[in-house]
């Protein structure tokens, strides 16, 4: 029997080539970031016969009559199989979360609670939860293409697969090295991909394996059933990246509908847009096995750069907003600039040249971001991916809705913050 409370986290992502080309399994390059989503389990009530949620990021807080869940729908051996990468949602259990999901009308708190809820029936049966509050509080900005819901899939996945006695305690320690993925991790991500599935129709599965393995990866999906290609990219050489949030919101599923839509009516111009996106992502993957990258392979990356947001934006998944962070950064030539995730809104990168962006052009640069109400943020890339924290003694479900922002919710509960988190 597991014992609550505990947390469990994953991290953001940025993807640096081949957003919307990994759906139609072209190959794309991401990190993981050091903005996290962190759950806890805790029990925080003494009602034993309710399931409590409070995500205080979305402004939702809810709860249900435990009985109310349709855990009939899975036996025991069910939820102790792990997902194949193209198996469907369960049309039984969609239709039944609808139903108990229908008064809730905001889009954000609905596809959150049906993600919680899919995966919550899905891996775990009602004594495991009964009485259980569940937080999440998160230091990425919700919806913004840097992989906030596959963060949450993946604390979400990882905390049943735990409560439901699927997985193991994780022992590694932050600063342990391993080569090989555990197969508690492999479940995991499984699962989140599942999660990811409830938050947008055709997910690639590039976020949640991110999220759920951490540090930078070369991703390709496969067709059917085949598990998508992970390489690894140890050495990551030391990029200057700026993060810039253009706070316009916008949902995933309904660009990668766009796009597929685009894909289904012009099939041969999408298709040679798709091979070109793979072509730059495959020249940066060469470029970025080197350690250092010198003058020339730094220009040329930064040509790549600029290549695929043309792409994308030809794809029709920029924005107005998106376009003037990257004409502002032309304009002072502080470096290349490209859309990340799903666009539409949300964040762009930008590749900073670091003999041209003088710190006074960097100071400029930034004061029209904050004139524009635009967010930019230093991170680093590369980070762990899924964790546990066990044995906490003070944090409580409230203590960590009051939290103000990301500093205080890294000194409470950070990865950061406290060595005793164990990474699966
Ligand atoms: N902190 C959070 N608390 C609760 N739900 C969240 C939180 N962050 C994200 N979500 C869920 O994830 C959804 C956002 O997912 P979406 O895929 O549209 O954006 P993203 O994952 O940030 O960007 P991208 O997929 O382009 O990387 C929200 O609508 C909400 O349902
Ligand atoms: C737009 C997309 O390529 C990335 C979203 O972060 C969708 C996906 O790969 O699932
Ligand atoms: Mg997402």
């Amino acid at each position: 029997m597991v014992s609550v409370p505990f947390l469990t986290s994953a991290p953001g992502k940025v993807i640096i080539f081949g957003e919307h080309s990994a759906v139609y399994h072209k190959p794309a390059i991401a990190a993981a970031l050091s903005l996290r989503t962190y759950l806890l389990a805790s029990r925080d009530n003494d009602d034993t016969n309710t399931l409590f949620l409070e995500f205080p990021d979305i402004q939702f807080s809810y709860k249900w009559a435990t009985s109310d869940l349709p855990w009939q729908l899975f036996g025991e051996h069910s939820r102790k199989r792990q997902p194949s990468a193209d198996e469907e949602l369960n049309p039984e259990l969609v239709d039944a979360l609808n139903s108990l999901l229908s008064k809730i009308d905001s889009p954000i708190q609905y596809s959150a609670a049906f993600m919680f809820l899919y995966l919550l029936v899905s891996l775990c049966e009602e004594k495991d939860v009964a009485g259980l509050t569940f937080t999440v509080r998160s230091t990425l900005p919700v919806g913004a293409g840097l992989g906030s819901s596959a963060s949450v899939s993946v604390c979400f996945a990882s905390a049943f697969c735990y409560l439901g006695g699927h997985i193991q305690e994780p022992t590694l320690k932050a600063d342990d090295v391993t080569v090989k993925d555990s197969e508690q991790c492999l479940f995991i991500d499984a699962w989140a991909l599942m999660g990811e599935k409830c938050s947008h129709g055709n997910p690639s599965g590039i976020d949640n394996a991110v999220a759920t393995h951490g540090g930078a990866v070369m991703f390709q999906r496969m067709e059917s059933s085949v598990p998508s290609i992970r390489t690894s990219m140890r050495n990551l050489p030391p990029l200057n990246l700026l993060l810039t949030n253009t706070k316009t919101p916008r949902s995933t599923a309904a660009l990668v509908a766009n796009v597929s839509k685009i894909v289904t009516e012009f099939p041969k111009p999408s298709g040679l847009i798709l091979e070109t996106m793979e072509a730059i992502a495959r020249e940066a993957y060469t470029l970025m096995l080197r350690p250092f990258l010198d003058k020339q392979s730094k220009n040329r990356l930064m040509e790549l750069i600029r290549l695929n947001h043309g792409l994308l934006v030809s794809l029709g998944v920029s924005h107005p907003n998106l376009e003037r962070v990257k004409l502002w950064s032309d304009e002072l030539q502080i470096g290349q600039t490209k859309l990340t995730g799903a666009g539409g809104g949300g964040c762009a990168i930008t590749l900073i040249d670091d003999d041209a962006a003088t710190p006074e052009k960097l100071r400029q640069l930034e004061e029209k971001y904050n004139q524009a109400g635009f967010e930019t943020f230093k991170t680093t890339l590369g980070g762990k991916g899924v964790g546990l924290l066990t044995e906490i003694t003070t944090i409580t479900s409230e203590k960590l809705c009051r939290l103000h922002n990301r500093n205080e919710i890294e000194a409470a509960v950070g990865c950061s913050a406290l060595p005793q988190w164990r990474y699966w």
